[in-house]
């Protein structure tokens, strides 16, 4: 039998691979020490019965409820952190206007310990009270208060990457709020970089929180800052993150600069990598995503931003079908919900209406462009597993040796619209209605890396 900490008994649904649904009904999730899982085991396996009347004496053992159930963690792979105080906030501007009106001076406030004290602890809590138990957040330019935000994640136990944000082109940043010149950026970057491992190392295996080298986007940034990064990245073994290829006046500006499409200048500057999570990327190329495929980058899909940024909508199903990784991003506070369940619900509703097309005054044939739109499982596969995968991190599924990230769900919670009134119901019936209805009301308690880590404790 395997060596346990505690163990978690219940009904759970994962999605081992984009098109499938797995249920896996009245498992036993048995966890280790350094809570990873090191067995799952179905109701018939040899030896359960016993091991869980140890666990139960020892007060090892936790049951999930009725009409309660288990899902992995939801994986946010695009946070803009200092942004939190404004979500909702002006985003009929378009983008170029928003940066410079709103968003900058708003980011360079948390230069102010107290400030970024005070809204990072608020955003951690938020994020995990939504499911979001790996989040990769976009800080600001000054290194302190994103050391701030990771030692807010390490507190409260949310899993995730934090990047100090670099850009420096004296043309497109405020003079109060940029990285004084490339050298300072890629220095200031190198020092959060160390810091923050420092800070994160006692966390076992794989650290609750990484860094992330983070050029905010081309327009933003010099080619010395972003060649300096790309080097950066290779010498520290580090994830990189960027915008990519977002809207008509970013792609436009970078055409205009360097003569190419922005996957080819990040590929040029050394910035296309393995762990490297590119945010929207909704005017990418063929050749674009053979260029992410072959780097072993990712696309961090932000339906909800793009409907205000983007002026197009991300060929999600051409990048999957090309095998471009891909998961979810809410893009707070471009997008205007801390809810990652409301982004996945966006990207099918965004994908639906890309395949059958908007104008009613064409012919049902010739109206969409064709091309199948997100099944169910696909996008809650997005939401778990998928970003697992971006990040080439053991994430999103319930895999023996993976850490346990993870959800409770409840049915029926009050004021809120998961429902189930039939015990009968086809449990994956049941996954269908959670997938598109749960919300914060629902989520019972969050785990992460095996602890409880928001909601209430359940009874062996
Ligand atoms: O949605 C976005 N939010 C931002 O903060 C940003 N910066 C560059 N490009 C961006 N897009």
């Amino acid at each position: 039998m395997p060596n346990y900490e505690r163990i978690l008994v219940g009904t759970a649904f994962h999605t081992p691979a984009r098109d499938r649904l797995e249920v896996l009904e009245d498992h036993a999730f048995v966890l280790d020490g350094a809570g990873r899982i090191s067995a799952v085991l179905p109701p018939d396996a040899p030896g359960r019965a016993a091991l869980l009347a140890e666990a139960g004496a020892a007060d090892r053992l936790e049951r999930l409820p009725p009409d309660a159930f288990l899902i992995p963690g939801l994986v946010d792979l695009h946070v803009h952190a200092p942004q939190w105080p404004q979500l909702g906030k002006a985003l009929d501007a378009p983008l170029e206007v928003w940066l410079q009106k709103y968003t900058f001076p708003l980011e360079a406030r948390f230069a102010d310990p107290d400030f970024a004290r005070r809204v990072y602890d608020d955003l951690v809590q938020t994020l995990l009270d939504q499911g979001t138990t790996t989040a990769v957040y976009f800080g600001s330019v000054d290194v302190e208060p994103n050391l701030i935000l990771a030692e807010a994640c390490l507190r409260h136990g949310q899993r995730a990457l934090v990047g100090k944000v670099a850009m420096d082109d004296p043309a497109q940043c405020p003079e109060d709020y940029r990285d004084a010149r490339a050298e300072a950026g890629i220095a200031a970057t190198r020092d959060f970089v160390l810091r923050l491992r420092e800070m994160a190392q006692d966390t076992g295996e794989l650290p609750l929180v990484l860094p992330v080298i983070t050029p905010r986007f081309i327009p933003t940034c010099t080619d010395a800052l972003l060649a300096g990064l790309g080097a950066l990245a290779e010498e520290l073994g580090c994830h990189v993150q960027t915008h990519c290829s977002e809207s008509d006046w970013e792609v436009g500006h970078v055409h205009d600069r360097l003569g190419c499409t922005d996957c080819a200048a990040l590929e040029r500057f050394g910035l296309l990598r393995e762990g490297t999570v590119l945010a929207h990327s909704n005017f990418i190329t063929e050749a674009d995503m053979g260029l992410i495929r072959e780097a072993g980058s990712a696309v961090a899909h932000c339906p909800m931003s793009n409907a205000y940024f983007a002026n197009a909508v991300f060929p999600l199903r051409d990048a999957l079908e090309r095998g471009v990784k891909v998961g979810l991003g809410t893009d707070i506070s471009g997008g205007f919900s801390a809810s990652l369940f409301d982004a996945a619900r966006h990207a099918l509703m965004a994908s639906r209406l890309a395949a059958a097309g908007t104008d009613p005054g064409l012919a049902p044939e010739l109206r969409g462009p064709g091309g199948a739109a997100l099944s169910t499982v696909e996008t809650f596969w997005l939401a778990t597993a998928g970003g697992g995968e971006a990040l080439a991190l053991p994430l999103g599924q319930f895999r023996v040796g993976a850490p346990f990230d993870a959800l409770v769900v409840q049915a029926n919670a009050p004021g809120c619209a998961f429902r189930r009134f039939d015990a009968e119901e086809p449990l994956a019936e049941v996954f269908e209605k959670l997938v598109l209805s749960a919300d914060r009301g629902a989520i019972r308690s969050v785990w992460v890396d095996g602890r409880l880590r928001r909601g209430e404790a359940l009874r062996g």
